[in-house]
């Protein structure tokens, strides 16, 4: 049997707010196979940030299992979620969630050194690597609020997969971002997609999303509709 990048079985997640039992995920299968790029789509509170919470390791099901690189993620404690996530997933947010006071490299260098602990030069040449990627090479010493929002998001993509992470989680990724850029961003995670295989996982409204995505889930009230719909 070939290993999936995520398989969910039977997978829920229930909230407890005082003495009430709030369902968010009530019984999830699917799988994801290595380099997808994959959207769970749904109307607002139908669980997918509860869901991909779950998938990055920022929380636990309540029952059924969640397996994320053949790692059941309820084995995890907080300081192993930690460092799993710092090896394996990348996130970029609707808000870009860069760090005003560091530089675009700087940004981008972040996790290498916070996470991964690489020597000097190695991180480096990585950086610039990721930079080029994403097309910043020549934006590499301005600040956050000095470039715009959607070479803030190209940052976010390249600090996403500086640590060459097999999955990168993405929740709303073009929220906030125009027309054109939105669809300049998608096509360059597809781009990063194909040269690095890593997958995209996206929680998303936005139908250029959807139409980009080669998978797509969705989500009503806490279930799956039709078991994963194929596009
Ligand atoms: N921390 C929490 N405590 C209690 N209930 C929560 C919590 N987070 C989410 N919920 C509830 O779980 C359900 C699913 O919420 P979730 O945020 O996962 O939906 P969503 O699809 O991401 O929505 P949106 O598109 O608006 O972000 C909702 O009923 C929500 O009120």
């Amino acid at each position: 049997m070939t290993m999936s990048l995520l398989r969910a079985e039977n997978l829920t997640k229930t909230y407890r707010v005082g003495d009430i039992d709030v369902p968010a995920i009530k019984g999830v299968d699917f799988a994801i196979e290595p380099a997808s790029f994959v959207a769970f789509v749904g109307p607002s509170g139908s669980g997918k940030s509860t869901l991909l919470n779950m998938i990055g390791c920022l929380d636990h099901p309540t029952s059924g299992t969640l397996r994320v690189l053949d790692v059941d993620i309820a084995t995890l404690d907080r300081r192993a979620a930690a460092r799993f996530r710092g090896e394996h997933i990348g996130f970029v947010f609707q808000d870009f969630n860069l760090i005003p006071v560091l530089t675009v490299f700087e940004n981008i260098e972040y996790p290498l050194r916070m996470v991964q602990k690489w020597p000097t030069e190695k991180r480096r040449a990585q950086v610039l690597r990721l930079l080029d990627a994403v097309g910043m090479a020549d934006q590499a010493n301005k600040r956050p609020d000095q470039i715009s929002g959607g070479q803030k998001q190209r940052v976010a993509v390249a600090r996403a997969l500086v640590s060459q992470p097999k999955l990168v989680l993405a929740d709303e990724p073009t929220a906030n971002l125009d027309h054109d850029t939105a669809y300049r961003i998608l096509e360059l995670m597809k781009k990063m997609r194909d040269d690095f295989e890593t997958t995209f996982v996206f929680s998303t409204h936005d139908p250029k999303i959807m139409g980009a995505a080669e998978v797509t889930f969705t989500l009503e009230d806490g279930r799956l509709q039709d078991g994963g719909h194929h596009v």
